[in-house]
């Protein structure tokens, strides 16, 4: 049984056609990655599968249940995390949003403490038990609210945006305690986010919307073959430095400070960042280099150009 499907699903808000004949299914512990412009549909999407909105038509499964009809069921097999939105009490220590939530979801008293303690020692939120919810740092509370979501093990998890206006460290425990979370329980990924780490790093499937409807669906390498996506080196150099336009496999995108700092662009599939700095080291002193991730938005930009949107 897959744990998501949906068929020409659709919704209208008045004149808007929100989500257009969306058709797609996820299997068991797959990890998907949902991405798309601003409005282009990723929420409203997420909130038929979750029972949250009715769909104006089309069929829709969340681990085998209709969302809407089931939506008690459904929240059982369902874990939901929105990035804006907190399901934790403000005022309350962490502790107590937890054992509420706990309650709501009918969990035992020992059930209740053996996946709290798992939860709090995995995410290391032992010291922010007591503390109350408005006083945790983004971070913070980003991991207390997947703890939430966690509770009751669900099937499924959902999660809209879940590093947004993370720093770097913190971005990168989340992700290391969801990589686990699916290796150990064989849970089911589904996210949306604007930052391609997430993609890179949590995702083996992506889902691209445009407009309401489904513009890509497969691999990231696939993903990035289908866009051409690139990959940007940003040397810094010892000495002013004339434009680097004629090293093999890569594109000047631009030279600043009379060429102390040049970005190239080169295709991942054509060549490396090690074969790129050799070259440029051959000829000048290299001071510090970084790779630029690709950006999710113009990623998503070349599909939608590539399937005649400009
Ligand atoms: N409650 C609503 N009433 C009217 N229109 C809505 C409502 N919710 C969403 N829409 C419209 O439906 C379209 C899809 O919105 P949705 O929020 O699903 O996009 P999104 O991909 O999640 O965007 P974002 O990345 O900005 O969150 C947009 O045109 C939006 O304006």
């Amino acid at each position: 049984m897959s744990i998501i499907e949906t068929r020409d699903l659709v919704r209208d808000f008045k004149k808007t056609r929100a989500v257009d004949r969306m058709t797609f299914s996820v299997e068991p512990g797959e990890s998907v990655g949902y991405i798309g412009a601003n409005g282009a549909g990723k929420s409203t999407t997420i909130k038929m599968l979750t029972g949250i909105l009715k769909p104006t038509s089309g069929h829709v499964r969340t681990c085998g249940l209709d969302p809407m009809r089931e939506r008690v069921a459904v929240a059982r097999r369902v874990g939901v995390v929105f990035g804006q939105r907190s399901q934790l009490w403000w005022d309350l220590p962490l502790r107590d949003s937890f054992a509420i939530l706990a309650a709501i979801h009918g969990l035992g008293e020992q059930a209740t403490r053996a996946r709290t303690d798992t939860l709090v020692e995995q995410l290391e939120m032992g010291p922010q038990l007591a503390t109350p919810v408005r006083s945790l740092s983004l971070g913070q509370r980003m991991r207390a609210e997947i703890a939430a979501a966690l509770l009751h093990s669900p099937d499924l998890l959902v999660l809209d945006e879940p590093t947004i206006g993370l720093d770097v460290l913190s971005k990168q425990r989340l992700r290391e305690f969801l990589v686990a979370e699916r290796r150990e329980r064989g849970t089911t990924l589904l996210l949306t986010t604007h930052d391609m780490g997430d993609i890179e790093r949590l995702c083996d499937r992506v889902l691209v919307v445009d407009r309401g409807r489904l513009a890509f669906d497969g691999t990231l390498t696939g993903l990035a073959a289908t866009v051409g996506a690139q990959r940007v080196l940003v040397i810094d150099l010892a000495q002013p430095t004339p434009a680097l336009d004629d090293i093999a496999r890569t594109r000047l995108l631009d030279s600043e400070s009379d060429g102390l700092r040049q970005r190239l662009a080169f295709d991942s599939e054509a060549t490396t960042a090690a074969a790129v700095l050799a070259q440029v080291s051959a000829r000048h002193e290299v001071r510090d280099l970084t790779i630029e991730e690709p950006d999710i938005e113009d990623v998503v930009r070349r599909i939608y150009a590539a399937s005649g949107r400009t």
